[in-house]
């Protein structure tokens, strides 16, 4: 079988110290003896957590829900609209930010650091890094609702903000959902068109957003912008514009010249008469909480929407059992506001865990610093990207050298595929004994499907099982599940779970949410990724998007499979030095019988893609995966799309070398990096290095 390949890297690579002392186990044994049942391992629990919704009802005990009217265990699902999108627990009433806030002491709760306060300077007690209590955030989010309140803002009203990832736009995120609001987040990074096309749509009453910004030892000014964006957003319902200093601001700075506009201090001392107690509205389990944005490539964003109590029982399981984060637990997930891992780390919140918000670049001004922070924080939680993983062994950082790591404990992967070479180097780089879990899941659930397991061994290249509650299998196009036989397919959810979206904006009738997700397979989500079970291990490999997968005379792979041979080739190769990152898609073309698979090169400064390295390249992926992984043509680009939350795009290329002509969204960071891949659609009149040459006739291969 093709697939057998896949799997050949896969050998433990570290073991649970203590797998009955962790949070899952403890699960287990909660609900066998409130059920008494006899699930003796995850596979048992997982199996029971899909089959009854009862399961569910178990977490909200077990992880200590707070509400003011608990869930009837009668009535744990209504009927909703569709059968695929039920009411959860219609009788309870909770606050989600009421659940976040579980403490109030002097313990800290947010540390914030942005990157110019790690440089070394006068040493590391110089550095200027913010902590901020249990108590003061309280205070904050106090003083956030009241001025919410002075403003008007009640349940359903939209509250868009562009700030940073910083304690103030924490407090406020709290502070919306203590009234009853809902909170649209975007990074100050958004281009004008992609914060336009994404609160169009939604039309905030409020905007809340910072006046500059740092990033990579460049200050921008962000007052133009937000210009802009008042300007147009005042035409779709908005109300204010609160002006939040930014890392270049100075504080109370008035700019007059924006529409409706307030600073930070005036906006708040609106808030000063309603000086009592912070109160959280007490809403339904559905109540929305955050619009999130999809991150289609082209088109207006989905602006979907997700319910309190869905996003509070996922992410505070998927904390506190996936992580088994609790009081002396310090969670760093590397993120801005506008990616869905910003409300999943808010969740940690809800378990005691101190949270690092990180503001600016890891690179500046040396990624060593930033390495030496999370150590030095003592991280137990430490969430980053393969991209970032990377980049920092191309560079030929020795973590270990660097710092101990020694609070770590978990090293938290997701954003896109940890291959199983770089499995392998994050392994030894920062420790035998830190556990690495690589997860999936997304914007459109706000949360995991596949993910961590802390009492379970990780292998190599592996995410370590499915999340609990999550009804995940394989199926092929026909629809059947074929998960035990290795061979690669369709990620599906095939029964409803709580944070499934409460819907899109806008959507009435719920058309483009079936559209989306319930239409290739009816009634079945279908995620859109590629991904293959173990059927020995139980682990999980995603080989890609599948509207991405390459399928060349029949043969059905990942890209992924591609990215891994160039990070860890077989001997004699060596390509780390050389190539700094790769893109591989498949062009269809109407004239064409078969599907070809392209290889995009990005070489590191002083590097060139020779024919010799095209050869060597070839080789090793004949020789590591088989003669049909073999792209028919390897060319040298100068740049890669990425979208803002750092996804390689290959669907968008895809398009554009099949024909299609592709007016990029604002979700693309470099969207005039997709120019360049124009030409590729006519490749066999492209000579070696991608040039045209006249009255080629004859199809070569590069
Ligand atoms: C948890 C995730 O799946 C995050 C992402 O990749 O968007």
């Amino acid at each position: 079988m093709e697939s057998q390949k896949l799997f050949d890297q896969s050998h433990v690579l570290w073991r649970p110290p203590n797998p009955s002392r962790t949070r899952g186990e403890y699960l287990r044994r909660f609900i066998n003896h409130k059920h008494g049942l006899l699930l003796k391992d995850y596979d048992d629990l997982h199996a029971y957590s899909v089959k009854d919704y009862t399961f569910w009802l178990d977490l909200w005990e077990f992880l200590g829900i707070t509400s003011s009217i608990p869930p009837d265990p009668r009535k744990i699902l209504e009927q909703g609209r569709a059968p695929y999108l039920p009411h959860w627990f219609p009788s309870a009433r909770l606050n989600y930010a009421e659940n976040l806030l579980s403490r109030s002491d002097d313990g800290i709760a947010i540390t914030f650091a942005r990157e110019n306060a790690l440089a070394h300077g006068n040493g590391f007690e110089n550095r200027r890094i913010r902590h901020v209590s249990w108590r003061e955030l309280r205070i904050d989010v106090a003083k956030w609702a009241a001025a919410l309140r002075a403003e008007g803002i009640r349940f359903g009203d939209r509250v868009a903000i562009i700030l940073t990832n910083c304690p103030t736009a924490i407090a406020l995120a709290l502070a919306v959902s203590a009234v009853g609001g809902i909170l649209s987040p975007t990074a100050p990074d958004m281009g004008i068109q992609g914060i336009l096309e994404r609160y169009k749509q939604i039309r905030p009453r409020l905007l809340v957003a910072e006046t500059s910004s740092l990033y990579a030892g460049k200050f921008t000014d962000l007052k133009p912008k937000l210009n802009e964006v008042a300007v147009v957003l005042k035409e779709f319902g908005l109300q204010k514009v609160v002006l939040v200093p930014g890392a270049g601001s100075a504080t109370g700075e008035r700019m007059t010249n924006i529409p409706l506009s307030a600073t930070f201090d005036e906006f708040l001392q609106g808030g000063s008469r309603y000086n009592g107690p912070l109160t959280f509205e007490q809403l339904p389990f559905n109540h929305p909480l955050y619009i999130l944005f999809s991150s289609g490539t082209s088109g207006p964003p989905k602006c979907i929407v997700h319910s309190a109590g869905g996003v509070l029982l996922q992410n505070k399981k998927d904390c506190g059992i996936g992580f088994g984060m609790g009081v002396d637990d310090t969670y760093f997930q590397f993120t801005t506001t506008g990616w869905m891992m910003w409300p999943f780390m808010l969740a940690a919140l809800s378990c005691g865990t101190r949270l690092i918000a990180y503001d600016g670049s890891p690179f500046h001004p040396d990624v060593k610093d930033f390495l030496k922070f999370i150590s030095e924080q003592r991280v137990t939680v430490w969430g980053t990207s393969p991209r970032f993983l990377t980049e920092i062994h191309a560079r030929g950082i020795h973590p270990l050298d660097l710092a101990s790591f020694e609070s770590l404990r978990i090293l938290f992967s997701t954003g896109s595929v940890l291959t199983a070479p770089m499995f392998e180097w994050t392994q030894h780089a920062f420790g035998e004994g830190i556990h690495i879990a690589s997860s999936s899941g997304g914007t459109d659930i706000c949360s995991c499907f596949v993910g961590a397991v802390e009492s379970r061994p990780v292998h190599s290249g592996e995410i370590q099982g499915k999340s609990l509650g999550m009804a995940v299998e394989v199926f092929d196009p026909e629809g059947r599940n074929i998960e035990h036989t290795g061979v690669p397919g369709e990620l599906v959810c095939t029964r409803p779970h709580p944070s499934l979206p409460v819907g899109f904006w806008g959507d009435e009738d719920g058309e483009k949410l079936r559209k989306a997700y319930f239409d290739f397979y009816p009634d079945v989500w279908r995620q859109g990724d590629f991904i293959v079970l173990n059927p020995r291990t139980k682990g999980l490999m995603i080989l890609g998007r599948s509207d991405g997968v390459l399928n060349p005379s029949g043969v059905r792979f990942g890209s992924a499979e591609i990215y891994a041979v160039l990070d860890s080739p077989p001997p004699p190769y060596d390509f780390t030095q050389s190539i700094a990152d790769a893109l591989c898609v498949g062009q269809r073309r109407a004239r064409d019988n078969d599907e070809r698979v392209l290889l995009f090169l990005l070489m590191r400064p002083g590097h060139r893609l020779t024919s010799e390295l095209k050869k060597d390249v070839r080789e090793a992926i004949r020789k590591a995966l088989s003669p049909r992984h073999v792209p028919a043509y390897i060319f040298q680009v100068d740049d890669i799309p990425y979208t803002v939350n750092s996804k390689k795009i290959e669907i968008a290329v895809k398009q554009i070398v099949s024909g299609s002509n592709l007016k990029p969204s604002g979700t693309v960071a470099n969207p005039e990096s997709l120019r360049q891949y124009y030409k590729f659609y006519d490749v066999e009149s492209l000579d070696e290095n991608g040039k045209q040459v006249a009255n080629r006739n004859e199809k070569s291969k590069f």
